[in-house]
């Protein structure tokens, strides 16, 4: 009974997959209809119907797909996307569904970098930030009391999560944001050392069932609060099963997509309230405006409160991680700091300086950490990085030297590495030399992308 159940689905789940492949978008969405859990089933070689969509470019299937909410992160035994398919067939409108949300008339005005916003840990927006609202204080206070607003917490920058009852047996442990409502930190609010940061309203309003009334614009706002002290016992209600994450690195990996977007915005601003109590011109007090957004000085004839001053708003450190192709087109440089796991490799990267190009700041970490010469820079792809807050701009370039001379203070060992080589670190084969950063570092996506470019994986 339970065998002829299983197979019953096993010859569902191969007819779902076998339309997708032949592009029959009737068949699809009626099966769809009938049972959504089919949209993520696997066949053989791992293929998802989006895969076999995109392998075969049936735009409207990848469509009806991904409209459906298909998981477009599933990787097939070979490592590739649905994404990766469709680009490596040449399937470019296929491959452009999957950037912002599918704007494809939009993205055929711009040349096709290859790297989906989606695509990047740390980058998805689920909030509308609204920062119209920053400067609002009544609106602001009326949601921090409103129940349907959500609260995430952090103690000394350490985000407050739960976890799953697979914890301990996941590779990957299941790691949720512990999000709570406005009786649960009711206490928290009030204490005075408690840093408050508006991060904006779901993008999906939520029809509110009671009727509303004059403060309820059916917006459910999100808030992140910090505080130095354990706000354990100030808190109510919180799940058994919460934590805070103590090492922001690999931890906060662990979050889903969405949930990883919000902590990126919400760690950098606390953090940087966190470092910038005082103001940075006079060193005086300081007084949180603008929804958590803005810190202004206390002392009237202070210089910061003329004009704009840049040192009143929160801080982002924009830096260069590039991956640097061989002349010969079948070799990548890759370096290792001592502090990376045993045998791991990744793209070499360094802080851009002021007056400096991101041309220009690739061009000189790159000589001075690997002594190697780079001509042309390619932009690729960037990525908000929390710790504490940087922005990591992503780019290919070519070398026009290829003797390697490393700077022992900042890098162990940096090395030429082929194409296979890369190919068998990315798929974790037996025989890879080296192992790659997480797939959430947008270095992983920068290897990923030169592979992608014109290699059969
Ligand atoms: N997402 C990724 O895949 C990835 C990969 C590698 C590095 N990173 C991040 O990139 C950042 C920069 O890389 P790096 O450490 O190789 O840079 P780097 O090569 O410029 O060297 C770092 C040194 O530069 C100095 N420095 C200059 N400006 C600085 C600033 N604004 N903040 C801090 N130090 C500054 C410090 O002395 C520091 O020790 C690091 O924070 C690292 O976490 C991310
Ligand atoms: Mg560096
Ligand atoms: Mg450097
Ligand atoms: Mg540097
Ligand atoms: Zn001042």
């Amino acid at each position: 009974m339970f065998n002829a159940h299983l197979s019953a689905k096993d010859e569902m789940v191969e007819k779902f997959l076998d339309y997708a492949a032949k592009g029959d978008l009737e068949k699809i969405s009626a099966m769809i209809s009938h049972s959504t859990t089919l949209i993520n089933e696997r066949g053989e070689q791992g293929w998802t119907a989006l895969m076999f969509a995109a392998r075969n470019g049936h735009y409207e299937v990848a469509k009806i797909l991904i409209s459906n909410g298909c998981d477009k992160s599933l990787v097939n035994k070979s490592g590739q996307t649905a994404y990766d398919i469709a680009k490596f067939w040449g399937y470019k409108h296929i491959a452009k569904l999957f950037i912002n949300g599918g704007d494809s008339n939009l993205h055929n005005l711009l040349p096709c970098t290859g790297v989906g916003d989606q695509e990047i840990y740390f980058n998805r927006e689920f909030l509308n930030r609204m920062s119209e609202k920053r400067t609002n204080s009544e609106w602001l206070a009326a949601k921090q009391s409103s129940p349907e607003t959500v609260f995430i917490v952090f103690y000394n920058l350490n985000l407050l999560v739960t976890s799953g009852p697979d914890k301990e047996t996941a590779s990957q442990p299941n790691v949720k944001l512990c999000k709570l409502n406005a009786s649960s930190v009711e206490a928290l609010l009030k204490k005075i050392d408690t840093t408050v940061v508006f991060l904006g309203v779901e993008k999906e309003v939520k029809k509110s069932s009671s009727s509303p009334t004059a403060d309820e614009d059916g917006l459910v706002a999100w808030f992140a609060l910090n505080t130095d002290e354990d706000p354990t016992e100030c808190l109510k209600s919180i799940d058994a099963n919460s934590f805070y994450i103590k090492r922001p690195m690999p931890d906060l990996l662990f979050l889903n997509e969405d949930e990883a977007g919000v902590t990126a915005h919400a760690r950098s601003v606390l953090a940087w309230h966190s470092r910038y109590k005082f103001c940075p011109t006079c060193g005086s007090e300081t007084r949180v405006d603008e929804g958590g957004h803005k810190r202004t000085c206390l002392r009237e004839d202070c210089k910061s409160l003329k004009g704009v001053h840049n040192t009143c708003y929160p801080r982002v450190d924009p830096v260069v991680i590039m991956l640097v192709l061989h002349p010969d087109g079948n070799q990548c440089l890759l370096g290792r700091k001592k502090i990376f796991p045993p045998g791991m490799f990744s793209c070499l990267a360094g802080f851009i300086e002021p007056g400096e190009t991101i041309e220009e700041a690739v061009r000189r970490e790159v000589l001075e950490e690997s002594g190697v010469r780079v001509g042309p820079v390619q932009y690729v792809s960037c990525q908000p990085w929390p710790m504490p807050s940087s922005l990591m701009i992503g780019c290919h370039s070519v070398a026009l030297s290829t003797d390697i001379k490393v700077d022992e203070n900042e890098i162990e060992e940096a090395r030429w590495f082929t194409r296979q080589q890369v190919v068998d670190a990315l798929l974790k084969a037996k025989q890879a030399v080296f192992t790659m950063p997480p797939r959430q570092a947008v270095a992983h996506n920068l290897v990923k992308h030169w592979i992608g470019m014109n290699a059969n994986l």
